[in-house]
């Protein structure tokens, strides 16, 4: 773990811990602990830590407390599908606006937000209860009407930027990676059509329709699935690292134990990234040596 200042180290065994902010701590010695007020005010008698961030990384640690200083080594990779490895989330977002103009209603974020990440029937359910137009169109309904709009659109899926680099990375290094989504197998084959050489670098892939998969995300159903498919499985979920862009993938894979890292779209409200463990703009910041898997090669870190 790189430490990037450590200032005012004191003479004892450090046997407190207090969270300072995102990427910021500090330990305190017993010998100093005479009263609270001291402790807050007296800064030579604690160990203050300050973890670095990337020169490309504009986010913070989302929820530092959670795991800084206790984190597990990752061993295995877990990949969310839909707006994380492909750019697919857009299609959804653009059916879903062409089915509510004719209800004359828009499709906002925060709806937006809820539904991704779901199970096809999970989301429709939100989608015609939320938008008000259950009397008019039901869950089964919606979902057959954006079927040939989505059918059409899913063949011209393309990767998210970084994906290539990272997952050919992750492989050469031995690293097992998977993939957990809430997509169906008919829909995953229209979207991965072209991206053949990249998923047949995934150990396996755990599909929302999967038997053993009872609910979607933010059930962990699937992060579980996945854990148990791995070689020598099932794998510790603490030694697991889920890549996540969906508010509901992100709490899934939280309720199955394991650290999330986030990419989020710009447009979701920042609170969700509470639950994250670490916060990234895109696959191409990812550093992990942060994680404690093989650094990348080719830029040193
Ligand atoms: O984000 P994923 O890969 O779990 O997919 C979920 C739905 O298919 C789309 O939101
Ligand atoms: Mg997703």
């Amino acid at each position: 773990m790189n430490l990037t200042t450590v200032r005012n180290f004191g003479p004892t065994w450090p046997v407190g811990c207090r969270i300072n902010g995102p990427r910021q701590f500090s330990l305190f010695t017993l010998s100093h602990l005479r009263s609270e007020s001291e402790t807050l005010t007296s800064h030579n008698r604690w160990f203050d830590f300050r973890f670095p961030v990337s020169a490309h990384n504009s986010a913070t640690m989302g929820n530092p407390s959670s795991s800084v200083g206790v984190r597990k080594p990752i061993t295995h990779v877990v990949f969310d599908m839909d707006g994380l490895l492909l750019d697919t989330e857009k299609f959804y977002t653009e059916v879903q606006e062409i089915i509510l103009a004719r209800y004359n209603k828009t499709f906002e974020w925060p709806l937006k937000a809820k539904m991704m990440g779901m199970k096809a029937i999970e989301a429709a359910k939100v989608f015609v209860e939320e938008t008000g137009i259950s009397d008019s169109l039901s869950a089964d309904q919606f979902l057959v009407e954006r079927e040939d709009m989505l059918r059409s659109l899913f063949p011209t899926s393309e990767l998210m930027p970084g994906v290539s680099r990272l997952l050919k990375h992750l492989h050469a290094k031995g690293v097992p990676i998977a993939v957990a989504t809430g997509s169906h197998k008919r829909h995953f084959e229209l979207k991965t059509q072209r991206h053949g050489e990249m998923f047949s670098l995934m150990h396996h892939v755990v599909l929302g329709d999967d038997p053993e998969v009872k609910q979607g995300k933010p059930s962990p159903d699937v992060f579980l699935a996945a854990a148990r498919r791995f070689e020598g499985g099932p794998v510790d979920p603490s030694n697991i690292l889920v890549f996540e862009d969906a508010p509901s993938g992100v709490r899934a894979a939280k309720n199955a134990g394991m650290s999330v890292v986030m990419i989020p779209d710009p447009r979701l409200d920042k609170s969700f990234q509470d639950a994250a463990d670490q916060v990234l703009n895109s696959l191409l910041d990812f550093n992990p040596s942060e994680w404690s898997l093989p650094p990348f090669e080719d830029n040193g870190n």
